[in-house]
């Protein structure tokens, strides 16, 4: 019963605990993300995100807690977890001398894309992400805003059911944001996703659910429209909840 629960689940974590030396920035998180929803991901600077997002895609050991993803352990089953789920970190990891197409291949090759596949699953993220007349631009050429589509490309090459998106429009002129916000809408049609981000009418424009880390912990786990209904204000709730901060 417990197992059919959590294959309905693009992502269960239990009790995340993070220590970096004696100090806890990740204590008893839960989070839970149902297939098909986009939660949003808010927290002040040092809340803890980016190392809860680390710890779901694999890319950090927790000190404790449980992690599965469309209901495959990720300790256990690392290779077959982390096939489902694509990562954008804070700062993408692009190679600035490659073009884009020889990134994307690279990327394709380190998601274990089949070689006989990798050649449509390029075609159809550069088409996705609109890159496919930029192919053969050098990254380090391409415009922030471009560089983030790459990015967001390397994410889905591997076609992931589940995708993290780490504050996937910071540093982006407000026409770039505006892209960069569609594109998200259009991937969050057909997957599960989590998206960080500071701005909060994002959140408001793309996310089902909204949980919010203060200090490690989450203090807030609510649906969008139960907070519409009740009349809550996101940037006031925000405030209330992440009350006396006080990070490194
Ligand atoms: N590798 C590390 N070693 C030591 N401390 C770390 C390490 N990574 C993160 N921390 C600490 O853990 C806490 C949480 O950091 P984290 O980067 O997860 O926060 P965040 O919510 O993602 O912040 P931001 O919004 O600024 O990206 C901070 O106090 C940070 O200094």
């Amino acid at each position: 019963m417990m197992a059919e629960r959590n294959a309905s689940m693009a992502i269960s974590a239990r009790g995340l605990c993070r220590c970096f030396g004696t100090r806890a920035a990740v204590h008893d998180v839960n989070l839970e993300l149902r297939r098909g929803e986009v939660l949003g991901f808010l927290g002040p600077n040092g809340a803890g995100k980016t190392t809860i997002m680390r710890m779901l895609t694999g890319n950090l050991t927790p000190s404790s807690g449980t992690v599965e993803i469309c209901g495959i352990d990720l300790l256990g089953k690392p290779r077959e977890a982390k096939a489902c789920i694509g990562y954008l970190p804070e700062i993408p990891p692009l190679y600035r001398e490659l073009t884009v197409n020889e990134y994307l291949r690279f990327a394709a090759r380190l998601h274990r894309v089949h070689s006989a596949k990798i050649h449509s699953a390029l075609a159809k993220v550069t088409q996705r992400c609109g890159l496919s007349s930029t192919g053969d631009r050098l990254i380090g050429s391409l415009s922030k805003g471009y560089q983030q589509r790459v990015g967001i490309a390397q994410a889905i090459i591997h076609d992931p059911e589940v995708i993290i998106l780490d504050e996937p429009t910071a540093g982006l002129d407000p026409n770039q944001i505006r892209e960069i916000r569609t594109l998200i809408r259009d991937l969050a049609a057909e997957r599960s996703v989590i998206l960080s981000t500071h701005i909060l009418s994002e959140v408001d424009n793309v996310c089902d659910r909204v949980q919010i880390v203060h200090e490690g912990r989450t203090v807030l786990d609510e649906y969008m429209e139960r907070l519409k209904q009740k009349g809550t204000n996101l940037e006031e709730s925000f405030a209330h909840f992440t009350k006396n901060h006080a990070t490194s």
